[in-house]
């Protein structure tokens, strides 16, 4: 009797309070979508209630295709999710990328916090930790610096290119997605751990690295946006089921990998000279604020950050600049006669250095111009709006929203581009300097001009106009599919995947001076 009473008086009671909360979720639901403060802006009826909408089209895999739609479709200002803006516009870009700016990384960032050890500065959200940290680096990537470490660039250079003549030799399809992946693994190893990681010798995925690092990618990228975010997938019963398997999580293998690598020359700093000059050597020597030396964490971390944030963006980049001018017969040709003249007329019989490619401008908008059409980076860089709020297209944006833009979807804005934005133009370029500035500080290739901006922009920028100048004047390159010459995947970089093409040693070239490149003084 006393039990019936009981199941009689509980079960409406919790009865209503399940109704009560389904009311007042849908309130909350309806509040959010139709009237709250982004209840204005227009975008897909489905974000406006959820984040699935946004982060199933990140699972997918095609938002370099999907950022680009949902602009095309609902004009610069978009909401993407009930609590997320994405926008394209100069001022804009100005305010949250820009000098003198410095918006606040969002919680997404999160994500790439690293699992263990001390905080990565791409990561850091407290922009004066953030400084700080970028500041005892950023030496290593002065221009100077990198100019240093040029030759060893170019021993990885030599050997892709031998590589590329004996597979050529063979006359197979030779996937560039592989090779150029390898070349730039390879120099980060170069740079950052003292030698290279042997990926172009041994024609391998050394350690499954890249694998790992590929893995590491599409998982920080798509839980960004969960509440636990990367402890989703390694946390210590994720960890326990994998060693009971015999397998290692892709940060563990990581991280294991690069303190085996990083150990050595940390051993010997105190009593041996550095055994060469590169930015390793700058990490094992940087100091914090108060004077101090950095801990042995703290100079791995500097490793692994280059290692996650330099090989695939660059190679990505490369294959873009190579992709773009294959695609274009004219283009090709005039760049490749660019290259030779200048071969000829200064009698080089070494490989051109990276400050000799800059008397080239054809090759210069080249670059340019590729990267702004493929550009590694293609996910929002999301900051929260700054004090004031933002205001795009008449429709402003509270201060405190996350909001951010694409790379890919500012590099295309036809306001600033023009109606050919979509075309590969390199002349677009050379078309006066006051134009060419306006476009530069339009291009979100690099992430903006502000504290935030790619640190490693030199390194890159090295890598790519050797690699172009060298293919063009050693092979010719052919795409060999030209109806599907590459698929391509997101998970924040746009990785083309499958870049068949075919190559042949140039007849008049023969292949490869040993003669390194000299260390390089700077031009003012
Ligand atoms: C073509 C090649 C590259 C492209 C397109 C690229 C692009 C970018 C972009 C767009 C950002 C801003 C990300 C954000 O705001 O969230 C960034 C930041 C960064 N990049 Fe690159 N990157 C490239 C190469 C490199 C290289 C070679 C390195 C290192 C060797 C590097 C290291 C970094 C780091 C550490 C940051 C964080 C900077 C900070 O927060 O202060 N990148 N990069």
């Amino acid at each position: 009797m006393y039990t019936q009473l009981l199941v009689h008086d509980v079960a409406p009671f919790t009865t209503r309070l399940a109704s009560w909360a389904t009311v007042i979720f849908i309130g909350f639901l309806f509040y959010r979508a139709f009237l709250g403060p982004l209840s204005h802006l227009p975008g897909p009826l489905l974000a406006k209630f959820t984040g699935q909408w946004r982060s199933l089209r990140y699972w997918r895999g095609r938002w370099h295709e999907d950022i680009l739609e949902v602009h095309r479709q609902y004009g610069p200002i978009v909401r993407i999710a009930p609590n997320e803006v994405a926008v394209v516009d100069q001022k804009a870009l100005k305010l949250l990328y820009g000098h003198g700016h410095n918006a606040a990384k969002t919680d997404w960032y999160g994500s790439w916090d690293p699992a263990v050890g001390p905080p990565a500065f791409f990561a850091v959200r407290d922009r004066k930790l953030h400084s700080t940290l970028r500041k005892r680096v950023s030496g290593a990537y002065t221009m100077s610096a990198i100019l240093k470490y040029e030759l060893h660039i170019q021993d990885c250079l030599d050997l892709f290119l031998r590589k590329l003549q004996k597979h050529s030799a063979a006359g197979s399809k030779i996937d560039m997605s592989n090779w150029t992946n390898a070349f730039a693994f390879d120099v980060v190893g170069e740079l950052v751990y003292g030698a290279p990681l042997g990926h172009l010798e041994s024609e391998t995925d050394v350690s499954g690295l890249r694998k790992s690092i590929f893995n590491i990618f599409f998982w920080s990228a798509n839980l960004g946006h969960y509440w636990g975010q990367k402890s989703l997938y390694y946390n210590k019963y994720s960890l326990a089921v994998r060693k009971l398997l015999g397998s290692k999580n892709s940060i563990t293998a990581f991280r294991e990998w690069s303190i085996s690598r990083v150990k050595k020359r940390w051993d010997m700093r105190e009593t041996v000279p550095s055994p060469r000059n590169d930015m390793l050597s700058h990490f094992l020597h940087m100091k914090n604020p108060n004077g101090q030396g950095v801990r042995f964490d703290e100079v791995l971390g500097e490793a692994m950050n280059i290692i996650g944030a330099g090989a695939d963006t660059t190679s990505i980049a490369m294959r873009a600049c190579l992709f773009a001018v294959c695609s274009r017969a004219d283009v090709y040709q005039k760049l490749q006669k660019e290259v030779d003249d200048f071969y000829k007329a200064n009698k080089l019989s070494r490989p051109i250095q990276y400050l000799e490619t800059q008397k080239l401008p054809y090759l210069c908008a080249v670059t340019k111009e590729a990267m702004r059409l493929f550009p590694s980076i293609v996910f929002q860089l999301l900051r929260f709006a700054p004090e004031g709020g933002i205001c795009v297209d008449g429709k402003t944006v509270p201060a405190g929203t996350p909001i951010g833009i694409s790379p890919v979807a500012q590099n295309r804005d036809p306001l600033v581009w023009g109606d050919n934005a979509d075309d590969f133009l390199p002349e677009r370029w050379l078309e006066g300097e006051e134009r060419t500035r306006y476009l530069d500080s339009n291009n979100m290739t690099f992430g903006g001009s502000g504290p935030r901006m790619c640190v490693g922009k030199n390194i890159a920028l090295v890598e790519i106009h050797k690699f172009l100048a060298q293919i063009l004047r050693h092979f010719d390159v052919e795409i060999a599919d030209k109806e599907k010459s590459w698929h391509v995947t997101s998970y924040w970089f746009a990785y083309q995947h499958d870049f068949n093409v075919h190559v042949r040693v140039r007849a008049q070239n023969p292949l490869l001076s040993k003669e390194k490149p000299t260390e390089i003084a700077v031009a003012a």
